[in-house]
This record gives C-alpha cells, structure tokens and sequence, in this order.
C-alpha cells in the first residue's frame, strides 16, 4: 500500500487523477466540492470529514486528533495520509477531490513521499477572514472548533502554514484562484469553467 510506482500517480493498482482543494476555513471548499461530485463524477474525500469520523469510530488516534482539532491544530500527516489512502483505495472511481488538504509543507511533502500521486490541480478558493468568520460563525453543523477561540486559532495555522503550500503549487503553476466571496451559485460558474478545462 502506497508504495512509489514508476506511474507517478498510480495507485493500489490503479491510474488516479487528484485535485487539491484548499482555502481558509470557511471559504467554501466542502459546498463547492459537493457540487462538483453532482456535475463531473468526482469522488470527495474531506480530510477534515475523515478526521472526524476517525474520533467517532473509537480509535486509538481520536482523543489525539479531537484536542488537535479542537486546538485548531494540523494532525501530523501520517494519520491523515492513512486515511485518504484507505478511502482512495476501497473506491471504485479514479478521480478524486482532496479538500482539506494538503494543509501545511509536513502535508504536502510526506503526502508526495508516500503515495507519489501529484495533484492534476490545486483549487484555491480565496475568500476576506470577515466574510470565512462570518460563515464559520453561522455554519451550525455542531462543529466543536466553530467558535470565534478556535477560529481565530485556524485563522493563523492558515495565515503560517497552509497558504505557503498555496504559494508552493502557485510557483509550479497549478493554483486555479478563484473568488469565493461571491455568492454559492456564482462561485460555482468560476469553477465549471475550471473543470471544463482539466483533462481528466
Ligand atoms: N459562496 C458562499 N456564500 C455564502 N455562504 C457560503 C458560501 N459557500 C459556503 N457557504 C456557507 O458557509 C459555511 C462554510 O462552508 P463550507 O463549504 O463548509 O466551507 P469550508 O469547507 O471551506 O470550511 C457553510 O454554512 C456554507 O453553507
Ligand atoms: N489536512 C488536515 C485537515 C484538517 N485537519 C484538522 O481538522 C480541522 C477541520 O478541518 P476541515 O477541513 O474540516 O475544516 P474547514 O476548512 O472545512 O472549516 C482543522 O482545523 C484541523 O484541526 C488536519 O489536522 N489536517
Ligand atoms: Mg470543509
């Protein structure tokens, strides 16, 4: 499992194509990504989603991933590799959204390292902190690190660790930006028109 292949992104045996969707809490990814699964055949693997349903299922890792979270903290990437890696291996698709992640340069380069899967793209969905604390603020999922304590805290984990991987990919040309301040259905426009151009 996992292992490096000639293939660059081959994985359990099979071709993938991956796209990274990043941005700062609240941004938008988890929504538009839901909409992206409905319109081009993706499958969404959230890393945050799978971090959580990790503490849920009693695991030995949860009660360290749950105070991360709840701290605002990144959970170092060896967790949270497993589990991407579980979830791409037991699907039947080929194309997968990665939103979440990867979140800071431990993320990316051991991500790189283990599996060898480069992303096709990178989504960035940039967005004001006004407008992300608003929606954070009123997402009323029952979300324990939806409050304005930790937010502030992801706020800055975001500003220090996850846009330098943004500017990473940036420099290797794969960023697609887009303007997530506007409305959902709006938003969504910009990214058809991204998709409509990837080769999948
Ligand atoms: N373009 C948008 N305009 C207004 N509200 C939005 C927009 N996109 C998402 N939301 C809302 O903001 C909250 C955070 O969205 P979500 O998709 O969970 O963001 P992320 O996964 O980036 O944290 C949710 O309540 C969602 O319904
Ligand atoms: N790659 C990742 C992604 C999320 N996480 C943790 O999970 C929390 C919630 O991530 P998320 O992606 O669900 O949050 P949103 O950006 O969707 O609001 C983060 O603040 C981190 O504590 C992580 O440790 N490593
Ligand atoms: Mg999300």
């Amino acid at each position: 499992m996992g292992s490096v292949t000639d293939s660059p992104n081959t994985e359990a045996g099979k071709k993938i194509t991956v796209i990274f969707v990043l941005g700062g809490p609240g941004s938008g990814k988890g929504t538009q990504c839901t909409n992206i699964v409905q319109n081009f055949g993706y499958t969404h693997l959230s890393a945050g989603d799978l971090l959580r349903a990790e503490i849920k299922s009693g695991s030995e890792n949860g009660t360290m991933i749950q105070n991360m979270i709840k701290e605002g903290k990144i959970v170092p990437a060896e967790v949270t590799i497993k589990l991407l890696q579980k979830a791409i291996q037991e699907s039947d698709n080929e194309k997968f959204l990665i939103d979440g992640f990867p979140r800071n340069e431990e993320n990316r380069s051991s991500f790189e390292s283990i599996t060898g899967i480069v992303p096709e793209i990178v989504l960035f969905f940039d967005c004001s902190e006004e407008e992300m604390e608003k929606r954070l603020l009123g997402r009323n999922q029952g979300r324990e690190d939806d409050n304005i304590e930790t937010i502030r805290k992801r706020f800055n984990v975001y500003m220090e660790s996850s846009l330098p991987v943004i500017q990473y990919y940036d420099s290797l040309g794969k960023v697609r930006k887009i303007d997530a301040a506007k409305p959902i259905d709006a938003v969504f426009e910009d990214v058809k028109a991204i998709f409509e151009k990837v080769v999948a």
